[in-house]
């Protein structure tokens, strides 16, 4: 992509400046003070339980919906004073399947390119996003002729047809199979490492944990935490351990408080690396006369630190969450 180009002095140092978002449906406050901000060149993740404001601000950074209060810009450019710049820039793939579904994806994607105002210019970048994306050969077949997996991925191509520096993906791999999600990450990937900036909002935290340097928690509206994802995942000093004890034995009473679960006949038990070291699991168990089948230790991840944070998987609607 040539319009992704590294910062020069001039340029904003942000891809997106979020400043006091508030947004209100009613006596519903969706979201409560928003602020922060995604660098260029980001691969940035966007999380949160159903209902927690995620689309509610994807559309606000998009200028389809107006917040109640606060301003957004896109590379410098306000989404409301200055829309069609802010707009220009930004390439969105909504979470929801949009379509004429009587246009042949290729034409379709051509028709987009010019609502943006690009020519034949992009017509190579559309095949090349086709390519990419294995639709080259539905090229030439008509939207309702595909499969939901296919028109996700046209969507993909159908936001990126202007070649937008900041692309913002709203769960772009919601019930898509493996191999398209694999498919779907190696593009953007490449996008990225081509200078893109990168926003994604995802169920699936393993995506985020893989793909984004930093990720933002939104939570009933507000902002729980944002920080790189590194800094995320080593802040919590635990880790789990799951054993298999012989002849299904009880654990030691002393030791259930840090049971958190039952995985395949083993228990999974949460250490505290300063609290619960993992010698004294052992010292207990052969004090009593415990043998062991099976063990093996695991770091947390996203998902655990997801939960620790919100109080509830990610999916799932936060109990007094706004609705
Ligand atoms: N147009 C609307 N009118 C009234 N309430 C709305 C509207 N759009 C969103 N909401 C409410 O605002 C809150 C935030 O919704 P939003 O869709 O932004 O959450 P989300 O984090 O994207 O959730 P999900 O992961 O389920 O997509 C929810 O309580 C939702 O019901």
């Amino acid at each position: 992509m040539t319009s992704t180009s590294a910062p020069t002095a001039a340029a904003p140092a942000s891809a997106i400046e979020i400043r006091g978002i508030r947004k209100r449906y009613g006596a519903l406050e969706a979201l409560r003070g928003v602020s922060f901000d995604i660098r260029r060149g980001e691969f940035f993740a966007l999380l949160g339980p159903n209902g927690a404001g995620k689309s509610t601000l994807i559309s606000i950074i998009s200028g389809l919906v107006h917040a109640s209060e606060g301003s957004v810009s896109v590379l410098g450019h306000d989404t409301v004073r200055d829309y069609r710049a802010a707009r220009r820039r930004l390439g969105v793939v909504p979470q929801e399947l949009v379509f004429d579904p009587f246009f042949k994806v290729r034409d379709m994607l051509r028709i987009q390119a010019g609502y943006y105002g690009c020519g034949k210019e992009v017509w190579p970048w559309i095949d090349e996003m086709l390519e990419r994306l294995d639709l080259s050969a539905k090229a030439n077949v008509s939207m309702r002729a595909l499969s939901g997996g296919m028109k996700r991925r046209v969507l993909i191509a159908q936001a990126l047809v202007h070649k937008p520096p900041v692309v913002i993906l709203d769960e772009p791999t919601a019930g898509v199979d493996v191999e398209l999600r694999r498919t779907t990450w190696a593009f953007m990937s490449d996008l990225h490492r081509q200078g893109t900036t990168v926003v994604l909002t995802t169920h699936y935290l393993e995506e985020a944990q893989e793909l984004c340097s930093r990720i933002a928690i939104l939570d009933r509206g507000s902002v729980a935490v944002i920080e790189p994802t590194q800094h995320l995942l080593a802040r919590h000093p635990y880790r789990f351990l799951r054993i298999k004890l012989v002849d299904g034995a009880q654990l030691p009473e002393g030791l259930m408080p840090l049971v958190t679960g039952e995985v395949n006949g083993a228990l999974e038990l949460k250490l505290e690396t300063s609290r619960n070291p993992i010698g004294g699991v052992f010292d207990a168990l052969r004090t009593a006369g415990i043998g062991i089948e099976d063990v093996h230790t695991r770091e947390p991840d996203l998902e655990d630190i997801f939960i620790e944070l919100t109080g509830h998987p990610v999916g799932a609607v936060a109990a007094g969450a706004p609705k």
